[in-house]
């Protein structure tokens, strides 16, 4: 379930007043349980997934998501597989962890483990976001997030792409805000 963080130190755990705060900044998003995790928990769990692993997950959510898919106009799909094993992790966060946007909107469906977003408001203050599994985000084109794993570095998520090319960041040069946490 999402969790959302304010600058004030604040902690939200209502998924109705997420979303509303959400939807102000173009961020949509929504807590799907289609029952799908039932159909391979060994492969929730694994940590290294092969392709057609891969494929297997993402095939089983094709149908499940097809409206959603039509709906957003979503091209193709891929799973990513973050976890504390994968060679090049540490430049992925790196790549991550830059306040950027994208032309197009990017939309994930968190399958396992934990993923953090952050976004700017119009008061500059920056919200954090806590997406956990059956979490699905949709981020509007030009909304400026970046993004972390958790401390479990695990994190297992459909991706969503309307552009061949993917998610091009552009990054901006908004710092991201120096504590997590401000008392208040
Ligand atoms: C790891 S999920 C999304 C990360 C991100 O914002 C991006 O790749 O553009
Ligand atoms: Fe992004
Ligand atoms: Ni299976």
């Amino acid at each position: 379930m999402a969790t959302l963080l304010l600058d004030d130190g604040t902690i939200n755990r209502d998924l109705n007043e997420i979303v509303q705060e959400l939807a102000a900044l173009s961020i949509h998003i929504k807590h799907y349980d289609p029952g799908t995790s039932l159909l391979f928990p060994h492969l929730l769990e694994q940590e290294v997934l092969i392709d057609s692993e891969k494929q297997h997950i993402i095939g089983l959510h094709n149908s499940v998501f097809e409206l959603i898919q039509q709906q957003n106009g979503y091209l193709w799909c891929d799973l990513l597989n973050l976890h504390p094993g994968l060679p090049n992790l540490e430049n992925l966060i790196a790549t991550y962890s830059r306040y950027h946007n994208h032309n197009a909107p990017e939309a994930l469906y968190i399958l396992a483990g934990e993923m953090i977003f952050s976004f700017v408001k119009p008061d500059n203050g920056q919200i954090h976001l806590l997406l956990q599994s059956q979490d699905y985000i949709h981020i509007s084109a030009g909304v400026e997030h970046w993004c972390s794993p958790t401390a479990s570095l695990h994190c297992k998520a459909i991706r969503y792409f309307t552009t061949v090319e993917g998610w091009v960041p552009n990054y901006t040069d908004t710092q991201l805000s120096d504590s997590l946490y401000k008392p208040h």
